[in-house]
């Protein structure tokens, strides 16, 4: 049996995604799958699987999710490299919606909702070309508490943010202070039971920091969409800027360039690309 696949990054965070519309194709998606078509060497490689799945169709499988994001058509069924759910992707969602807009499922110009374990996110074009700048509305984030993380016997302060998913975010000297990431950083394992996306960020001016990013289930990555959302929000809360009128943050990542804002609700908005690269059958 094979079947249809697409393979697209947000600033080189990327996706395989599943076209499954009606859920009769990959059903609960299991973890061997994921695991077998995210491998880089033996499957199509990503640090994420994003199947396309109209929400009625998941009802069946996953009431709870296709609850969450009743009134979006649309529902992108995430998990990370290694088989594990998560509640979002801020990158993915960017490419979800470029798949959904390329293949003609939605109206070109108007707000797209994706459904997704956090609840409906909705999608702008922020003028011109989709594949130049998709914005997001992440929603409110949660500043949660302060807490602790370490790599190779050194510690750091860190804030906890929860955009839908866990983050800590740790300002650092340098990024290279991170070291390798080739394991996950030492974190509260109270704090985070289900673990957590931990990122390292420095100062490179107003308004204006980079990170590094070990994502919980992926591993490091070049970029992380609620990550970069995360950073911003504890960022501009150390700037005292945690509000509409601070104006954008320019988040750089390995990958690329996030631009983060809040609006006049607390809702953090994310602007970037997406790029679909490739369009196969695979019978992973
Ligand atoms: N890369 C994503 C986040 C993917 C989920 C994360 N690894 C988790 O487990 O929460 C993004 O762009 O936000």
């Amino acid at each position: 049996m094979t079947y249809p696949f697409l393979k697209g990054h947000g600033t080189r965070n990327d996706f395989v995604l599943l076209p499954d519309h009606d859920g009769s194709v990959h059903g609960a998606l299991d973890v061997e799958r994921v695991r077998a078509l995210c491998d880089r060497r033996a499957g199509i490689g990503g640090d994420g699987v994003l199947r396309v799945v109209r929400t009625a169709a998941l009802a069946a499988t996953d009431p709870d999710a296709a609850a969450l994001a009743e009134g979006a058509e649309w529902f992108m069924d995430y998990r990370n490299a290694d088989g594990s759910v998560s509640e979002m992707c801020g990158n993915g969602v960017r490419v979800f919606a470029l798949h959904l807009l390329q293949e003609g499922l939605v109206e070109a110009g108007t707000p797209i909702p994706v459904g997704s374990r956090d609840g409906i996110k909705v999608v702008t074009q922020a003028g011109g070309a989709p594949e130049d700048g998709l914005t997001v509305d992440m929603g409110a984030p949660r500043l949660v508490g302060r807490t602790e993380v370490s790599v190779d016997g050194r510690s750091w302060s860190a804030r906890h943010v929860d955009m839908g998913n866990p983050h800590a975010v740790a300002f650092v000297d340098s990024l290279d202070d991170a070291g390798s990431l080739l394991e996950a950083p030492g974190h509260d394992a109270g704090t985070y039971p289900d673990g957590v996306n931990v990122e390292f960020v420095v100062r490179r001016g107003p308004r204006h920091v980079a990170m590094r990013v070990h994502e919980r289930g992926s591993g490091e990555t070049s970029s992380c969409g609620t990550g970069a959302c995360a950073v911003m929000v504890a960022a501009a809360e150390a700037d005292g800027a945690l509000d509409a009128a601070a104006g954008a943050y320019r988040v750089d990542l390995p990958g690329g360039t996030l631009t983060i804002a809040l609006d006049e609700q607390g809702h953090v908005l994310m602007t970037g690309p997406a790029v679909v690269v490739a369009r196969g059958t695979t019978d992973l």
